[in-house]
């Protein structure tokens, strides 16, 4: 072979190199430069403004610039209820300069915010649940969290899953679990006592955030796997917990070109965990599986394996068991962050109006009488259905909904694109005064005594469990577990706020006290 052929060759191989890579390199462009700017140009031309964003960061820049300048939180003599400013500073900003409607970008992923009532209505009016999409740039990044389980699961799929989930927690199936609740509380109760009895003083601070989570966790690990897996139960909740931490504990540029590439390090755990979080759940399936009377067992995931193995089979609707290991996931976590935050945000709000505790004792006293917690009777507590809305409504544990559009979708002749993610600010929509009148902020239970809407002056501007088809299947389970840990509290002890309390509700996916609830806890 000649010297000029193996040079030609050698020009030639080099020449094809320099042409993929500049391929490859227009393919990068196109989708991270050229794609989002004309998706931008889309929808301002639809008269949806917003700040202006610079790619491939977006508006991340901003939003961390905002947040450094924003409120750190507040001392005992000054909360405000009005938690906007501190939560998600730059909405709060932006929406002062665009209004309740506006585009937003994560990196090259384009994002409709919505506070405002009257659009989201027009905008889910004509759109089935089915046909909603979550967004892409969460489902790929929470992968480890949820899977496809119910929160992210999408189409014909959704369908499958909720037929086969809905019944597994209505209330007639959700009744045995009571006592599961009943003594988890009164575990952490038990130990708040002897806790205090043990010091030198008639009351005690206890960390409140911390208590009820761990005591939430608990509740929601024996409603899914029974009280025989206690072991896998502690561990599947510890790692869950690590990875929630790992995903949102701070900042990893989620909707960035190659952001995974930039947090490799957290990438790679939150994978880790996960794997290791799917394999103990496998593992107490295939022992249930194997397991004499394993089906029959009150549990979540007993209900589930006795649908899918047996009963779903006839209708077709079962899961598989990848899909039960993610829906397992989904209710170990959906099922007890929410919740515990509910009842840890009330109870920093009783301990700041002890009036209101005087008269959920009186309610609880006067529908229970003197004897042990009637579980039938929880309904009659009224006054205490009214605390919870108003509690979520103040300080919504889902501060957020999400959606994304897969085709494009009509609002008073505007057109959200096909592929736009849809962020719906619970937050803003609680705290406006348009909605709810001047005393948004103040915390007045009695607005819901004559309307489960709390007297918001629009249908769509309450929705803390969600809207439409695809709104949250645990209620009933959260209003029971709320209800039965409250009265349990409520009937042992006082609470008061500590002087070491400093308010800064922040989110972490939920909102919650980023430090905490020290609260000073009497026995009664
Ligand atoms: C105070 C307690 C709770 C709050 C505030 C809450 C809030 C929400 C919200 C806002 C959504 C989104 C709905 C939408 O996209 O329109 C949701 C969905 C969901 N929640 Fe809850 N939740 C709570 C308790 C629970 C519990 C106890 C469970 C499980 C046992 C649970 C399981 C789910 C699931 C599986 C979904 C996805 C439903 C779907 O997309 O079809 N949640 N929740």
């Amino acid at each position: 072979m000649s010297m000029e052929f193996l040079q030609l060759c050698q020009t030639l191989v080099f020449g094809l190199l320099v042409a993929l890579l500049l391929f490859c390199l227009c393919i990068v462009l196109f989708y991270f430069w050229v794609s989002p700017i004309f998706a931008l140009y889309k929808l301002r031309r639809n008269g949806f403004g917003g700040p202006t964003p610079s790619f491939p960061l977006g508006n991340i820049r901003e939003m961390m610039k905002i947040n450094r300048s924003s409120s750190s939180g507040s001392s005992l003599d000054h909360i405000s209820h009005d938690i906007r400013s501190t939560v998600f500073p730059y909405f709060n900003q932006w929406r002062k300069s665009h209004g309740s409607v506006f585009a937003y970008w994560l990196g090259t992923e384009p994002f409709l915010y919505i506070a405002d009532a009257g659009f989201l209505q027009k905008m889910t009016s004509g759109v089935l649940g089915k046909d909603w999409g979550k967004p892409n740039v969460f489902k790929y990044d929470r992968q480890p969290l949820f899977g496809n389980g119910l929160v992210m699961v999408e189409g014909h799929d959704w369908v499958r899953h909720r037929h086969v989930i809905i019944p597994a927690l209505s209330p007639a199936n959700l009744k045995p679990m009571a006592s599961l609740m009943v003594e988890s509380t009164t575990t952490m109760l038990e130990k708040w006592s002897t806790f205090i009895a043990s010091g030198n003083s008639s009351s005690s601070e206890i960390e409140i955030e911390k208590e009820i989570t761990a005591m939430s966790g608990e509740i929601i690990a024996k409603i899914s796997f029974g009280t025989s897996h206690e072991n896998h139960n502690i561990k599947v909740f510890e790692k869950l917990r690590a990875l929630q931490f790992n995903l949102f504990g701070s900042n990893r540029y989620v909707g960035i070109p190659f952001s995974k590439l930039i947090s490799i390090k957290q990438t790679l755990k939150a994978r880790k965990l996960g794997k290791e979080i799917d394999s103990l759940i496998l593992s107490i399936i295939d022992e249930r599986r194997r397991s004499d009377g394993g089906y029959s067992q009150w549990d979540l995931l007993g209900f589930l394996l006795k649908k899918t193995d047996m009963d779903g089979q006839q209708v077709g609707k079962t899961l598989t068991t990848r899909e039960l290991v993610d829906e397992c996931k989904t209710f170990f976590f959906g099922g007890h962050e929410t919740t515990a935050l509910a009842i840890t945000w009330t109870l920093l709000l009783l301990a700041l109006h002890p009036n209101w505790q005087d008269q959920l004792r009186e309610e609880i006293k006067c529908v229970m009488g003197d004897g042990e917690l009637d579980l039938i009777k929880l309904s009659a507590l009224k006054k205490l259905g009214w605390v919870m809305s108003e509690v979520l409504r103040l300080y919504p544990s889902a501060p957020n909904v999400q959606r994304q559009a897969r085709e494009d979708i009509q609002v008073d002749g505007m057109i959200i694109p096909k592929g736009t993610n849809i962020w719906i600010d619970v937050v803003a929509m609680n705290h406006d005064p348009v909605l709810w009148g001047e005393d948004v902020h103040q915390f007045k239970p009695e607005r819901f005594k004559e309307d489960i809407n709390g007297g918001c002056n629009h249908k769509m501007g309450f929705v803390p469990f969600g809207f439409g088809g695809r709104m949250c299947v645990g209620r009933n389970l959260s209003v029971m577990e709320y209800k039965v840990v409250l009265t349990l509290a409520l009937s042992r002890f006082s609470f008061s706020v500590s002087p070491n309390y400093c308010h800064s509700p922040t989110t972490m996916l939920s909102l919650r006290p980023s430090n905490g609830l020290p609260l000073i806890v009497k026995p009664l």
